[in-house]
């Protein structure tokens, strides 16, 4: 894909299973033609994030937290729209629509399954005067698939080089992963937890958001008998489609295996090695050449090196292939929103297990 800026404006929105604000990208996309114009991280006010995370597991009243959430959520959505027009001198007739995935809340995959994401389109639209388009994952789910993870074919789009065998790691609250055999996409699926352990536990022993480059984890020492424990979720052996979230991995998942005499510093430890090994055991049948990472994970140099050790192959950020692993995600639904618009598919049935391909996404007009 040339990076040349042509095609139309596009807004993707992003506020993904960490819940620790929202990634905002403007775009311009045509046939061919993908370039970001302007970025924004916007912090989601603590009560608000506080009521996104209690809604991530069931509990009383939750119709009405959700639809109050959902209005708070999408003046935040057109607060980061804003800036980014103010960025970058636009105004809103310019830009053709916003691509947002809204915040997950449920995701259950499987017979009957469905995806919720929280953020009300309608007063996205309304506050911004711009189209959105929004709910990517239900169609999928309705045709069988996981609706869960869309980001690899645009993935593909963007880092697929003839000739090499290429895996794309995703590494936000969740991980997941793309795999590429030169153009072609083969499969993409959640490896399992990305993040999500390692910022409760940090948050719980040492009040930080997340423990910065890894350096708290690289300082103690993986509990082996942790570590198996752990990898011993059947959701690892689970052969993909498979997609999930922290209605599994969340503090009430670790605490059955934690020893009541744990050291915090070796549990952070061994929750890092969780994520690289379940990602690096994922990746061995595949054996790629080169792994690419995305998402928050790819500033945790820990993490990092020991994706490297266990892979025995270069792992390098995105930005290397020209797109900074912070904006992958929030600029792949600018990108599905694009192929609402033109009529083109967006799930990948290799990945998501759906019967067909299929047009993804519901369009709000102002
Ligand atoms: N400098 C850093 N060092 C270590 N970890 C970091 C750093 N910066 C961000 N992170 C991690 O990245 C996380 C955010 O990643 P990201 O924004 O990709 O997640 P997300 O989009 O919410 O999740 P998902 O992709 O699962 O929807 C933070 O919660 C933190 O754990
Ligand atoms: C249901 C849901 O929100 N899933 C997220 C989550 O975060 C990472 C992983 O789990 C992935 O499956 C997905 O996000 C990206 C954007 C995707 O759909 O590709």
């Amino acid at each position: 894909m040339s990076s040349e800026a042509r095609g139309d404006y596009l807004i993707g929105l992003m506020t993904g299973t960490s819940v620790d604000g929202i990634d905002a990208v403007l775009t311009r996309i045509g046939d061919g033609h993908f370039s970001l114009q302007a970025t924004l991280n916007q912090p989601l006010p603590d009560p608000l994030q506080d009521a996104v995370l209690a809604l991530c597991q069931p509990g009383d009243n939750e119709i009405d937290r959700a639809g109050a959430v959902s209005r708070q959520l999408s003046l935040c959505y057109a607060q980061a729209c804003q800036t980014l027009l103010e960025q970058t001198g636009l105004k809103p007739q310019q830009i053709r629509a916003i691509g947002c995935h809204g915040q997950t809340v449920r995701h259950r995959p499987g017979e009957n399954g469905f995806s919720l994401q929280l953020g009300c389109p309608d007063t996205l639209a309304v506050e911004t005067g711009i189209t959105v388009v929004s709910n990517f994952r239900n169609k999928d789910m309705a045709l069988g698939g996981q609706g869960a993870p869309l980001v690899p074919p645009f993935h593909q789009q963007l880092f697929a080089r003839p000739g090499q065998r290429r895996a794309i790691a995703n590494i936000g609250g969740m991980a997941n992963v793309t795999l590429l055999d030169g153009n072609t996409l083969l499969g993409g699926f959640d490896t399992g937890p990305g993040n999500v352990l390692m910022d409760l536990w940090i948050r719980q022993h040492r009040q930080q958001p997340f423990d910065r480059n890894g350096d708290w984890a690289a300082g103690g020492e993986p509990d082996p008998r942790l570590l198996a424990q752990l990898l011993d979720d059947p959701y690892f052996r689970l052969p993909p489609p498979k997609s999930t979230g922290r209605e599994l991995f969340h503090a009430d998942w670790l605490k059955p295996h934690l020893p009541g005499h744990s050291e915090p510093q070796q549990v952070q430890a061994t929750l890092a090695e969780l994520t690289a090994r379940s990602i690096s055991d994922a990746l061995a049948d595949f054996a790629p050449q080169q792994l690419l990472v995305c998402g928050g994970g790819a500033h945790n140099h820990h993490l990092l090196a020991r994706l490297q050790h266990h892979l025995e192959i270069p792992v390098i950020s995105t930005e290397s292939e020209g797109l900074h692993p912070d904006w992958v995600e929030a600029a792949a639904f600018a990108w599905l929103a694009w192929a609402r618009l033109e009529g083109q598919c967006g799930n990948a049935p290799v990945v998501t297990g759906a019967s067909r391909e299929t047009i993804l996404g519901q369009v709000t007009l102002p």
